[in-house]
């Protein structure tokens, strides 16, 4: 396969540290990032793998600006041509849900429990789109959900999250992960508090969509035993 000329997400030499906290007998910054880069590229997933405490979460946190005060981050990561380092917090909040959208590991602790899985989806498109009427975010809802092939997508926009499953609440995760038609997708361990059958489902539904949408997905995963074989796998 060609990659495509322009990546949507282009990372260059990312070095992330922490600072000592009061109570850490380090004097020193310490380094957990050292120095790495990727491209994704529109239409292709790229696997970050690597153990535990390798550095995967933090590279995606950084990606999104998510990284505590006591993180110092250097280097380049580039979304759409825009340099993100650095950036002020406003621009950074359009770029998290917009431009890129995030699917984590446990849905559950993402949705809000007090409010239907519909809404919640509908406020996501509508932080982003304040132009957008309550009809227009309720059909788009419901387009979402097909595409995220959920089997009875009215039923689920009603339901609350304790009312649907794992996988149907990683579903919605994804739904409202593309609303907003991101350039690219962070899935961050996405299956791993899901059961084995529905953990293969949800790894081709990424790949499909990945692929259908023309999006990129940075896929972050310790499991080094789906990869390389995985069909969905770019790189
Ligand atoms: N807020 C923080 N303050 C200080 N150190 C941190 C902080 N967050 C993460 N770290 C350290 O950064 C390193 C990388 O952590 P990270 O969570 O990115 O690992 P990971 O590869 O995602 O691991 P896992 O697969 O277990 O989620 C670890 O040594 C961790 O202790």
């Amino acid at each position: 396969m060609t990659p495509a000329a322009e990546p949507t997400l282009s990372v260059l030499d990312l070095r992330i540290s922490f600072a000592p906290t009061a109570d850490s007998a380090a004097a020193r910054p310490r380094e957990v990032v050292h120095g790495i880069g990727f491209d994704l590229h529109p239409g292709r997933v790229l696997a970050l793998v690597g153990e535990s405490g390798s550095g995967k979460s933090v590279t995606a946190m950084s990606v999104l600006g998510l990284l505590p005060g006591t993180a110092r981050v250097s280097g380049s990561i580039r979304l759409g041509g825009q340099e993100l380092l650095g950036i002020d917090n406003d621009t950074l909040r359009k770029v998290r849900g917009g431009r890129v959208g995030t699917i984590f590991q446990e849905p559950m602790n993402a949705l809000n429990p007090v409010f239907t899985i519909g809404n919640q989806i509908a406020e996501a498109l509508r932080t982003h789109d304040r132009s957008l009427t309550a009809a227009a975010a309720g059909s788009r809802v419901l387009d979402l959900l097909e595409q995220v092939e959920v089997r009875d997508p009215r039923r689920i926009a009603r339901s609350y999250p304790h009312e649907a499953s794992g996988g149907q609440l990683q579903r919605a995760m994804i739904a409202m992960a593309i609303g907003n038609d991101p350039l690219a997708l962070i899935a961050d361990e996405p299956t791993t508090a899901l059961d084995v059958t529905v953990q293969a489902q949800i790894l081709a539904l990424i790949g499909e969509l990945t692929a259908r949408l023309g999006t990129s997905v940075l896929l972050i995963t310790h499991d080094m035993g789906w990869w390389p074989t995985s069909p969905m796998t770019s790189r």
